[in-house]
């Protein structure tokens, strides 16, 4: 599969600016070879907490109308990265990604179960109370989860063990720790012999600057293609089924777990 991150800067709490600057995104690439295209965390209204009531999508709309004509026009898979969404006429406000298939239809939604202490998001949005499940693209298997989710393996072994050979990250995450981002990115590619491929946004959107470095990993580890931390950026890669194989049986970790053994999985 050949995937396409785009990396850009989210405008705070500017729907309308967003939804446009993505639609210019996919006018302005070449897309005749891409099989999924990837977006960041929250892209609608950046981390304008404050506001979210107002900002929020409702059922996932605008948006997902929005990438469903885009997923259609362009005849790609879009990772729709996430938003802030209300569910009916509730006033809870979720962290929900999103993906669509070549058809425009929604394939899978999650809403973010672990949110983030350091960003405020417990005191504005309310966790996503679904487990993570995989989901198929073209009939290959995928893995999604939300950037603070990141720093929990646990997911990442979950979606493993349900078939995932390849994990999309969505996320805003600071500058402050991109360290860890690339830490743990790398870490969640070798533990699981998978693809890791990581869509973030990148400087200073008013009171928090973005790490930018927006990924694609291997499943030895190897960073397949990235972006700088501080501008526009398309990342580009492959995954390959056969690859994850080659390295599984090279160093059989699936093979020699003990899972009798472990207290918690
Ligand atoms: N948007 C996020 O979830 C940021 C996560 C973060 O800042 C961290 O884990 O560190």
């Amino acid at each position: 599969m050949n995937i396409k991150v785009l990396q850009f800067k989210v405008k705070y709490g500017d729907v309308d600016s967003n939804v446009s600057k993505v639609k210019a995104l996919f006018e302005e690439e070449n897309l005749s070879r891409t099989d999924i295209v990837v977006l960041p965390e929250m892209w609608t209204t950046g981390y304008d907490l404050k506001n979210v009531d107002r900002l929020a999508c409702r059922n996932l709309e605008p948006a997902k109308s929005v990438i469903s004509e885009l997923a259609v026009k362009y005849d790609v898979n879009i990772v729709a990265g996430s938003v802030a969404n209300i569910v009916d006429d509730t006033d809870d406000v979720y962290n929900t990604a999103f993906v669509m298939d070549r058809s425009g239809e929604l394939v899978y939604q999650y809403s973010k179960m672990h949110l983030v202490p350091m960003l405020d998001e417990p005191a504005y949005l309310t966790g996503g109370k679904e487990k993570v499940d995989t989901f198929k693209l073209d009939g290959e298997t995928f893995g999604l989860v939300i950037c603070y989710d990141l720093r929990f393996p646990e997911l990442f072994r979950d979606l493993t063990l349900k078939g995932a050979t390849s994990i999309f990250v969505v996320a805003e995450w600071p500058l402050a720790r991109k360290k860890h981002w690339e830490t743990l990115l790398a870490a969640r590619a070798i533990e699981n012999q998978c693809y890791i491929i990581a869509s973030n946004t990148y400087g200073e959107i008013v009171d928090e600057t973005f790490a930018g470095r927006s990924m694609i990993i291997g499943p030895f580890g190897d960073v397949v293609d990235e972006a700088d931390d501080n501008s526009k950026a398309t990342v580009k890669g492959q995954t390959d089924g056969k690859e994850v194989d080659r390295i599984r049986k090279e160093v059989p970790i699936f093979d020699s777990r003990k899972r009798e053994m472990y207290h918690f999985l």
